[in-house]
């Protein structure tokens, strides 16, 4: 006989992780609309964004608020999906559904609990910390870690150009600035290599 779902506190909390737990099951769109084999999930990308906002050496950023902001900045996706550029959407219509999905996750949570992670989803869709935009530059320096990781999977050097093109010049702050750096030195060898390779 099934078990009867919980009710009270105990099921919204169930409810809530379920939900959460859908992201390991959301692949990155990105990924999919370029044929990418095994697209990662959404969960897969807050985590090594979480990490990366882990190893931060800059003291002047809360950490702390950093790593929480990188697992709750993409969270509403476990509702509405993997929105990507490609998907032609408004900025208007994809806050308004991610807005959305975030108040019926946080419902289902205590008073507190609800405040502090829709809270920590408005400071990133906001960009109105210092956090908020260093975490936006993790965001988007591990999508294009990300590509050179599958471009060498692949070993197709250069096949995911676009998503560099699209990110260039968006990075300020000086330690992804540098992670940036090395990322595109180890990537561009990698293409040149096989620009000079005699052909076969
Ligand atoms: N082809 C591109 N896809 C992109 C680009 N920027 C983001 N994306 C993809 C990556 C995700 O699947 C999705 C949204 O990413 P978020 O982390 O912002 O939710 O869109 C791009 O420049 N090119
Ligand atoms: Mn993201």
């Amino acid at each position: 006989m099934a078990a009867a779902p919980l009710g009270g506190a105990a099921g919204s909390l169930l409810q809530f992780l379920r939900l959460v737990g859908q992201l390991k099951r959301v692949p990155r769109t990105g990924w999919v609309y370029r044929n990418v084999e095994k697209p990662e999930s959404v969960s897969d990308h807050m985590y090594r964004m979480a990490v990366m906002a882990l190893v931060t050496e800059d003291k002047q950023l809360n950490k702390d608020r950093c790593v929480r902001l990188a697992l709750v900045h993409d969270m509403a996706e476990c509702i509405v999906g993997d929105i990507a550029p490609a998907d032609n959407i408004s900025k208007e219509e994809k806050h308004q559904r991610e807005e959305a999905a975030m108040k019926h996750l946080t419902q289902l949570l205590s008073e507190d609990l609800r405040k502090e992670i829709y809270e920590l989803w408005e400071e990133y869709e906001h960009q109105s910390t210092a956090e908020a935009r260093f975490v936006k530059e993790l965001d988007q320096c591990e999508m294009i870690l990300q590509a050179s990781e599958y471009e060498e999977l692949e070993k197709m050097p250069g096949r995911l150009q676009d998503f560099y093109d699209s990110t260039s010049g968006k990075f300020n702050h000086p330690e992804v600035v540098q992670l940036v750096s090395s990322i595109n030195m180890e990537r561009n060898a990698k293409i040149a290599a096989t620009t000079s390779e005699p052909p076969s």
